[in-house]
């Protein structure tokens, strides 16, 4: 949480690099580059917060390095600011205009530089706050229904482009209005986080997802699982939740809090709302054949 913040100075200079390194060193990870080509490469590979840039290289100069940054995905949200002995205001236009968020002339003066760094830092903790608040939902922390939204399009994509399995399962908490009448509304908000824990720690596959979806519904997306390995995990999450044993004794279903799991597996050429709607479907069956189970659309 407290991770230094890594700041990449790039200048072809050796007495610039080392006068940026050591101001910085105290308060950030610095990370070194003699050049464009060698900016870029410690861009992609260190991902740092902010970059320092020279705009006269030898090699490729700053404007360029910045061009690439942001064409590429991984870098394009990096903040750069130049640092430049090019001083005409077309020259600092020309820098703030292809996206760069600041621009320094040379010869800088210490204190300056330290204080737009430390702003522009402010300003990309801020964003990634921002981000991270748009996509994760407040109560379980899980992903929220724009980042299922999302993810779940890309991924239904990706695995129709590249004929590779998708599962979706759908999970509601049982009988929860009933939990809440007994046991107040904060302890079905305890519940509801319990099991949300639960369900992001039964996912492990690269790219799987446990977001929720709305209410007390959850939703796992598992790219890359077949039928059998999406039921093994959602078992699992089943059996985790027994684990957890909390009390329900207004259920109709038994003592404890259960949930009811409706599946399926991405068939050819079906679109994601299909998908979506066949495990909305089967979780419907799962509830009306009396709760606390999983039931998953057949395989074709
Ligand atoms: N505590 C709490 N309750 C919530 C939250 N979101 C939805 N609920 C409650 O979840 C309940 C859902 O009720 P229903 O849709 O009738 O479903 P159910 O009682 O679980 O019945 P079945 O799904 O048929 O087993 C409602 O009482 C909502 O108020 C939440 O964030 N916190």
């Amino acid at each position: 949480m407290n991770a230094l913040q890594k700041v990449l100075v790039a200048d072809d200079d050796a007495i610039n690099r080392g006068v940026l390194a050591e101001l910085l060193k105290p308060e950030y990870t610095v990370l070194l580059a003699k050049d464009g080509t060698q900016a870029l490469e410690r861009a992609t590979r260190h991902l740092p917060d902010l970059i320092l840039l020279d705009v006269l290289m030898p090699d490729m100069d700053g404007f360029e390095v910045l061009r690439r940054l942001r064409d590429d995905p991984r870098t394009a949200d990096i903040a750069v600011i130049f640092v430049s002995g090019l001083g005409r205001p077309e020259d600092e236009a020309q820098g703030l205009k292809l996206g760069a968020s600041d621009y320094i002339a040379k010869p800088f003066n210490a204190t300056v530089v330290m204080a737009r760094v430390a702003l522009h830092l402010q300003m990309v903790r801020q964003r990634r706050m921002l981000e991270r608040l748009a996509h994760v939902d407040g109560l379980t922390e899980l992903a929220n229904r724009r980042r299922f939204d999302e993810t779940f399009e890309a991924e239904h994509a990706l695995a129709r482009r590249r004929g590779t399995p998708l599962s979706l399962a759908l999970l509601d908490i049982d009988a929860f209005k009933q939990y809440n009448d007994h046991y107040g509304h904060p302890a079905g908000d305890r519940a509801l986080r319990a099991v949300a824990r639960t369900a992001a720690a039964s996912v492990r596959g690269p790219g799987d997802l446990a977001a929720r979806y709305g209410g007390e519904e959850l939703v796992l997306l598992m790219p890359g699982a077949d039928a059998a390995t999406a039921g093994a995990v959602v078992d699992q999450l089943r059996d985790a939740l027994g684990r957890l044993a909390i009390d329900h004794v207004a259920s109709p279903v038994g003592p404890l809090l259960t949930a009811s799991v409706g599946g399926a597996t991405l068939l050819p050429g079906e679109d994601a709302a299909a998908l979506f709607a066949a495990a909305d479907a089967h979780l419907y069956h799962a509830k009306q054949a009396g709760r606390d189970r999983v039931v998953w659309r057949a395989a074709p």
